[in-house]
């Protein structure tokens, strides 16, 4: 039996949930990993050099053992995320540490702590076995995948499932991803396919759409209401697009920041109308490398007033970091919230705290989603209320190339990755809601 079967099976439309049950397992598939022995590959080379397409593998891996309330899924697509740049790069830490630290936990998860960490926190694809224990899925249900990964054995984390302290991103702190032919999953990770999607238009929101979901619009985040003003850095990227698209749906008033003409046409064709072109218009928040420019800080909030009729900011969607976050702190308004789920540019972040203090900002800490946001957040996908912002798509083998682009920030939106799909386009059934979106579908393709 080999991938092939598979692959056959998921194409011929008709086969039950019995033909995939009884079609046995591959003993190997084809993975994207990096390896252990190369975590230093990179040492003293500065974090723009180090290239992806070096540390990425694409290797044949043994199937991993199916334990109780898993799932194996046969991927047919993938997407690429900023958590696989830096994993390949193996920044801030190398990622081998968080599967020794998971190995060690129990008997089974010893599975995860192995030489090669298989990569990927999105997935499109079918459910080939489920293990004991679980119900709510059977082979040949057609899934996309969520990346939180929890064991809640811990009452910490029964109100907010982000909150277990063995909360872990499938595929990032964890072994058996998304970029691959073959995932293992926990089944509680699995929601329904958007059955207007292609596989690979499916892949891409997942990681993304859930973060800014929980983010922006969630009480556990900036809990974002009509008439919000919404400063999104890079909103047309990843996160951004995602974000922007919430704004705009929810009734805020989404301040889009990007660095490119490009760019700021796809802000324009989601939408939104106050656009910030960070590169022409030639911010500079910091002096050097120690020193900031409140000077600075406050020519982009004159900016952003000129965009709002005055009004200053009510929340900040942050993700740069160190760059930006003492810009983020200064432009927001009395009582309002800048929310934070990373530090692309340096996670040691200096702001102005008499800004925060006398002003009674908050600064909230937001990471993924729980099930529930997740949950949601998909939903709002397969109801056509939410569009993937697929642009490029990338075969597996070149699924390095795919992560350097991201890296350089030459990307737009998402980028996609075939993993059993053998082309794009493949996995919808509803052209009827489809036709409905296309335009919305298609905004970010091929530019
Ligand atoms: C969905 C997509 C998401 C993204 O893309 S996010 C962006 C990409 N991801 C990242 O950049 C990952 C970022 N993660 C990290 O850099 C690290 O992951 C952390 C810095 C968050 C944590 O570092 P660590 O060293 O793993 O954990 P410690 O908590 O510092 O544990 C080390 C030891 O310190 C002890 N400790 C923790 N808190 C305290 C405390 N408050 N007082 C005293 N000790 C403490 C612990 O217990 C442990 O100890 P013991 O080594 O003995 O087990
Ligand atoms: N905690 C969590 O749950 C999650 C965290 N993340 C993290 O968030 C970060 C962004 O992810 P994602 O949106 O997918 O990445 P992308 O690269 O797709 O988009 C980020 C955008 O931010 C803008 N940007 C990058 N650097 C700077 C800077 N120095 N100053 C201002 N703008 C900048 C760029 O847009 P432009 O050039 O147009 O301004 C870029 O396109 C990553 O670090 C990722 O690891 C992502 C998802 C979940």
């Amino acid at each position: 039996m080999t991938v092939k079967d598979i692959l056959d099976a998921i194409q011929s439309k008709d086969a039950t949930s019995a033909d995939f049950a009884a079609l046995p397992l591959p003993e190997s598939y084809r993975a994207i990993t990096v390896h252990k022995d190369e975590t230093e590959m990179f040492a003293g080379l500065e974090t723009r050099d180090k290239d992806p397409r070096k540390s990425i593998h694409l290797d044949e891996v043994p199937l991993p053992e199916l334990g109780p309330g898993e799932a194996l899924v046969a991927v047919m697509a993938s997407s690429v995320n900023y958590n696989s740049v830096w994993t390949s790069i193996f920044e801030p830490l190398s990622t081998f540490g968080f599967l020794e630290r998971y190995g060690r936990t129990n008997e089974l998860a010893k599975r995860h702590d192995l030489p090669y960490h298989i990569i990927g926190s999105d997935l499109a694809g079918v459910v080939l076995r489920t293990g004991p224990g679980v119900n709510a899925w059977k082979p040949g249900d057609e899934v996309v995948a969520h990346c939180l990964s929890v064991e809640l054995e811990s009452s910490d984390g029964h109100n907010d499932t982000m909150l277990d302290p063995e909360q872990r991103i499938w595929g990032f702190e964890t072994n058996f991803g998304g970029l691959a032919e073959v995932a293992l999953v926990k089944s509680n990770q699995l929601m329904p396919k958007p059955d207007h999607l292609s596989w690979e238009e499916a892949a891409a929101p997942g990681l993304v759409n859930s973060t800014a979901y929980r983010q922006l619009v969630s009480r556990n985040g900036a809990g974002m209401k009509q008439g919000d003003n919404v400063l999104i850095w890079g909103a047309s990227g990843g996160l951004g697009s995602y974000a922007t698209q919430f704004a705009l749906a929810g009734g805020a008033n989404p301040i889009c920041v990007v660095s490119s003409e490009q760019k700021a046409d796809i802000c324009r064709s989601m939408g939104a109308e106050a656009i910030i072109d960070r590169s022409a218009e030639g911010y500079k928040f910091w002096k050097d490398e120690q020193t900031q420019d409140p000077k600075e800080w406050k020519r982009f909030g004159k900016r952003i007033r000129e965009l709002t009729g005055g009004e200053d900011i009510d929340i900040v969607f942050e993700h740069p970091g160190r760059e930006t976050f003492g810009a983020s702190v200064y432009v927001t308004r009395k009582g309002g919230t800048i929310t934070t789920c990373a530090s692309t540019s340096g996670y040691m972040h200096e702001y102005d705290n008499r800004y925060l203090w006398m002003s009674l900002k908050r600064i909230i800490g937001s990471h993924f989603a729980n099930y529930r946001e997740a949950w949601e957040a998909n939903r709002l996908i397969a109801k056509g209320k939410i569009h993937p912002t697929l642009s490029k798509v990338y075969s597996l083998e070149d699924t390095g190339q795919a992560a350097h682009d991201v890296h350089r920030n030459a990307h737009q939106g998402k980028v996609g990755v075939l993993c059993l799909a053998p082309e794009e386009g493949l996995g919808v059934r509803d052209e009827e809601m489809r036709a409905k979106h296309i335009d919305a579908i298609n905004r970010f393709r091929n530019i």
